[in-house]
């Protein structure tokens, strides 16, 4: 008999939020603890982005990043000492240019296209192998994978991730400015969550967890718990 999603028995973690609320850290973290596979589905929207940037593509020009989206090669690569995952598009490796706040807003605008979501689909859908997989982004537990049987979604206030920003970056030697981020953050949370399409929302039935002041590891704890142990 043909099922909906390809791999449907395999387990699905799904975990969405905003930007900034941990889902990265917090995904990768669980996905290692539990020996299953990961889905950063933010990198390919931002991948798609950068690759639009370097053709010097409109962002307002719906037809051609769609065009861009199917011509776009994206593969993950985990590195196999440090076991760092590096990013390639179009067999450049793009890590720390993906990463940056105009990635991020870039992926957010061409994010609202509803055929680049489209076009995205499948992509995402091919990383449910076993033995599990944990998924983070916007819509995975409502759009792309709508049977996982374990959902999170991730917040923590505004304030909060615009601090965790600011260090994240000031750690990483960048300058920046923390008002500016905290503008940066509200308007790609609004831009995230009022799309027609996909909207960033929690799935009806995730287990939310409000990570403002929480440790990264007693997030990590709650949410594995809510697993089958290994
Ligand atoms: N619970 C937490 N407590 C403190 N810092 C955290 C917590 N979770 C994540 N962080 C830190 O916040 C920063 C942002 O986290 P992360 O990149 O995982 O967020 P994200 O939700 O994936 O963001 P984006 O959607 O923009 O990719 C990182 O520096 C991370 O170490
Ligand atoms: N499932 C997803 C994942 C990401 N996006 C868009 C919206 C985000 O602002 C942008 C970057 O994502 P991040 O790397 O910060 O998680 O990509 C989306 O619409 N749906």
């Amino acid at each position: 008999m043909n099922s909906p999603h390809p791999n449907s028995s395999v387990p699905v973690l799904t975990i969405d939020g905003p930007s900034g609320s941990g889902k990265g850290t917090i995904s990768r973290l669980v996905a290692a603890r539990q020996g299953w596979h990961y889905l950063d589905s933010g990198a390919l929207y931002r991948a798609v982005g950068v690759a639009a940037g370097w053709a010097d593509l409109d962002l307002a020009d719906p037809a051609a990043l769609v065009r861009c989206t199917f011509d776009t090669r994206i593969d993950f690569q985990e590195d196999p000492v440090s076991r760092e995952l590096r990013i390639l598009v179009n067999d450049m490796d793009a890590t720390d240019e993906l990463r940056t706040e105009t990635a991020g807003a870039a992926a957010s605008a061409i994010a609202a296209i509803p055929e680049v979501r489209a076009a995205l689909k499948d992509r995402q859908r091919a990383f449910r192998q076993a033995p599990g997989l944990v998924a983070d982004g916007r819509d995975m537990g409502t759009v792309i994978f709508p049977d996982a049987p374990y959902k999170v979604f991730l917040t923590a206030s505004a304030d909060e991730r615009a601090e965790r920003r600011y260090k994240q970056l000031k750690d990483k030697g960048v300058s920046v400015n923390l008002d500016g981020l905290l503008r940066e953050i509200l308007a790609r949370d609004a831009r995230d969550a009022n799309r027609a399409v996909a909207p960033l929302r929690p799935a009806e039935d995730a287990v939310r967890i409000d990570t403002t002041g929480l440790g990264i590891e007693t997030v990590v704890e709650r949410v594995l718990a809510l697993l089958p142990s290994r």
